[in-house]
């Protein structure tokens, strides 16, 4: 092959010098068929079939025009260099890479710069490979004019060009040698053809595979169209069946539509003929609704007035029944009221009866004293008598001792005189017996008469003048001698708007009355009935009340005050009770109460470590307290050392008032328990004597701290014993003992089953005016209250 494509090329060897790039196929593609494919990835159809026309072209083309070796060789090198260019112009038709790949193929591989399948392929095949990016196939003039620009040497051994023209010009005559050059050359050109050949089968074979990539989309192609033509068809056949469908759609609607209306004239028919229908069963059961309701009206208004006759009737029957049960109740009722009435009669009569007893008991109470006083007398005289015959005695004595010396007659006489003797002394037993009997008559007429008076006594003394002149002592006089029960008091000078000076006048009223000559012995005498009835069996409380230095201890505790006082009475009488068979056990203990807590005077050291407790029996109507040191009474001696120390244990706080004021309130508690061993009788007493803190105000007493606090609490529980005995007269169902210590401690000797005297201390100062007629009005107010019966705890053995 090689060599038949040679053999016309030999021939005109000069003359057929045309550019190694003339028969190529590839520099047919134009322009815009290269873009085009530019554009597109896969060619299209058209493109492809006029690249396949265009390929097979070149065989087509005419032969250059043949010249003379001579002008061919002066025009040599111009052509050739103009083939070059022209080729340079084709390659640039093909995209850059092809024309780099192309140029390199000649430069490093001068014996085969064919160009590879693979760059091909690269550039139409179906392996093609997108463009990187479009600069790369836009063709700048620079490329262009770098390729047109002359060039020392070709790639395919060219010499440059005036190198070329200078060696024709020198060998222009040397034959050999052009000779030489030409075969050079011719083998140049050969090697060049058969790399172009070898390139162009190359690129017959990439042509082929194309035509059958055209072939397979062409086919392809053509499927599609069928397929395409098939799913129009289909289309139209169903616009068709989609036109059929709605129109059916629309009869089917009108049809629809027709009957929607024939049920619409239907239905109003009927609701019509149904409404009528309705109309007339409504008006058919109104009608016979109203008929029902006349009946049924007639008949609840025959039962209505048959229910109101039964009513009337019951009514009627009931209203007889009801005036009868008044009647009855009427009767009843002015049967009780006259019952009430001859009750109250009865009650009149028995008040009447009450009155006239209580005056037959005063009397008796006023003969009994007359006779008390004649029995005195009696006993004087009696005693006087017994005296009498004592001397008789002594004087018959003799008489016998001088007649038993003489005679028989003496001897005689003698007897006689014992006798009388004898007589005397049994009449003298008689007296005596009749005077203790008498005295147990006088106590229980005593305790009578107390119990008529009522149980709470009060008694004013008034203290004697200290050292003081005439002027500085309160005007105080007492009325009435006889009874010793009234002082009278002259208030605070007053001046009138005339200048006239007047004192208003205060009288009080007491159970008794001491003036300030009075001694403790005095006193005593009025209470030892009161201490007599501790001993009977009565809870008893002695109370002294008055402002500070009002002479409350020198009365109660003094030496010769109530305590030893009624202590020794009671050692007495116990003495002489031992005769009746009486048996008597006395206990004591001394208490105190300062700001609202109880001491035990006796036991001082251990207030911090035993609390006192009261207690209370409320069976016995007894008091104790707890943790309290008691002293059994065995002698009176025993007592006076009891009360001593007792008094140096007493809280004593000095104040502008009285410097040995006592701030606190002293109780001392004798508890005597006596049984009779003959008769079993037992009998439980308590006599309370109590020496109350000082009354004065707070603010005359100018105390502060401490001494407030103390005054405070005095004053708080004097407040309450005096609101403890009013609520005792009042006979109030709560009486509040608990509100103070000393209330709550005296619980059962005030008021209930008490005896209570009160006595109350006046200063005979002027300048204590003020306290005293406080102090004499709290006493007023007391005196005034009324605190029931005392009962005696007297019982017999074994009853309790
Ligand atoms: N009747 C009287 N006869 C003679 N002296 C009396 C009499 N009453 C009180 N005194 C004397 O007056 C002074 C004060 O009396 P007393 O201490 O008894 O008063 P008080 O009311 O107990 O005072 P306090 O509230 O401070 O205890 C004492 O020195 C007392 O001896």
């Amino acid at each position: 092959m090689e060599s038949s494509e040679n053999q016309p090329n030999r021939a005109t060897r000069i003359s057929r010098l045309p550019g190694p790039s003339t028969n190529c196929g590839l520099s047919e593609l134009s322009e815009s068929q290269h873009n085009t494919r530019i554009q597109s990835s896969i060619p299209a159809p058209g493109i492809v079939k006029a690249l396949k026309r265009e390929i097979a072209q070149p065989a087509s083309q005419p032969e250059p025009k043949r010249k003379l070796l001579v002008d061919r060789a002066v025009e040599y090198p111009q052509r050739a260099t103009h083939s070059y260019m022209t080729r340079s112009n084709v390659v640039r038709g093909h995209t850059l890479h092809g024309v780099s790949s192309l140029k390199s193929s000649f430069r490093q591989q001068p014996g085969s710069h064919v160009p590879t399948l693979n760059t091909f392929t690269k550039s139409f095949g179906l392996g093609r490979e997108r463009p990187v990016g479009k600069t790369t196939l836009i063709r700048t003039p620079n490329v262009q004019s770098k390729s047109q620009a002359p060039r020392t040497k070709t790639s395919h051994g060219h010499v440059d060009d005036d190198l070329f023209d200078k060696r024709i010009t020198t060998n222009v005559w040397d034959v050999d040698g052009r000779v030489g050059d030409m075969e050079s050359q011719f083998k140049e050109l050969k090697d060049m053809v058969n790399s172009t050949l070898s390139q162009k089968k190359g690129h017959d074979d990439a042509l082929e595979r194309a035509k059958t990539r055209v072939n397979d989309l062409e086919k392809d192609h053509q499927n599609l169209t069928a397929r395409s033509e098939s799913l129009l068809l289909e289309l139209n056949a169903a616009r068709e069946e989609g036109h059929a469908l709605r129109r059916e759609l629309q009869e089917e609607q009108w049809k629809n539509q027709r009957e929607i209306d024939i049920l619409k004239r239907d239905h109003s028919q009927t609701v019509e003929d149904m409404s009528r229908h309705h109309r007339t069963a409504v008006e058919d059961l109104g009608r016979e609704l109203d008929h029902l309701k006349d009946q049924e009206g007639k008949r609840h208004q025959q039962q209505i007035d048959s229910l109101t006759r039964e009513f009337q009737i019951s009514v009627e029957d009931e209203r007889k029944r009801k005036d009868r049960e008044i009647q009855d109740l009427r009767s009843r009722m002015g049967n009780e009221a006259q019952d009430m009435n001859l009750s109250m009669q009865r009650k009149e009569r028995d008040l009447q009866g009450l009155k006239a007893e209580n005056e037959t008991l005063r009397s008796e109470i006023e003969r009994q004293k007359s006779l008390n006083s004649s029995h005195q007398s009696n006993i004087l005289e009696l005693s006087a008598a017994n005296m009498t015959l004592e001397a008789k005695l002594n004087s018959v004595r003799s008489q016998v001792e001088f007649l038993e010396s003489d005679s028989k007659a003496q001897s005689d006489s003698f007897a006689s005189m014992e006798a009388r003797l004898q007589d005397a002394l049994h009449i003298a037993e008689e007296a005596k017996e009749k005077l203790i009997k008498e005295e147990t008559e006088r106590r229980v007429l005593f305790n009578k008469y107390q119990e008529l008076k009522g149980n709470i006594r009060v008694m004013c003394r008034v203290r004697p003048p200290l050292s003081a002149s005439a002027e500085d002592r309160a005007r105080i006089s007492f009325p009435d001698d006889k009874t010793s029960a009234e002082i009278v008091l002259a208030g605070p000078e007053e001046r009138n708007s005339l200048g006239m000076v007047s004192r208003k006048t205060y009288p009080f009223e007491f159970d008794r009355v001491f003036t300030p000559a009075s001694q403790n012995e005095e006193v005593f005498s009025e209470i030892s009935q009161l201490v007599q009835s501790a001993l009977d069996g009565y809870n008893v409380c002695i109370f002294c009340y008055g402002q500070t230095g009002s002479g409350k201890t020198h009365t109660m505790s003094s030496e010769d005050g109530m305590i030893p006082r009624a202590t020794h009475m009671i050692y007495d009488t116990i003495m002489k009770l031992k005769e009746k068979s009486w048996r008597y056990n006395m206990e004591g203990c001394f208490l105190e109460v300062y700001n609202e807590e109880l001491n035990d005077l006796l036991a001082p050291n251990e207030r911090n470590s035993k609390k006192l407790e009261i207690r209370h029996d409320e069976l016995r109507k007894q008091t104790t307290v707890l943790n309290c040191k008691t002293v059994r009474l065995s002698s009176p001696d025993v007592v006076e050392t009891m009360l001593s120390e007792a008094q140096k244990n007493r809280s004593v706080a000095a104040t502008k008032a009285n410097e040995r004021s006592s701030r606190s309130h002293s109780i001392f508690i004798l508890k005597i328990v006596g049984e009779n061993l003959a008769t079993g009788e037992r009998c439980e007493g308590t006599l309370n004597l109590v020496d109350l803190a000082g009354s004065e105000r707070l603010k005359h007493s100018q105390a502060e701290g401490d001494r407030m606090k103390e005054t405070q609490n005095i004053n708080k529980s004097l407040s309450c014993l005096g609101d403890v005995i009013e609520a005792l007269g009042r006979g109030s169902g709560h009486i509040p003992y608990r509100n103070s210590k000393l209330t709550h401690l005296l619980q059962y000797s005030l008021g209930g089953n008490s005896k209570t005297l009160m006595f109350v201390m006046v200063s005979s100062m002027e300048e204590h005016l003020k306290e005293t007629l406080t102090s004499l009005r709290f006493a007023t107010k007391v005196h005034n209250t009324h605190i029931g019966t005392a009962k005696a705890t007297k019982k017999i053995k074994g009853t309790d």
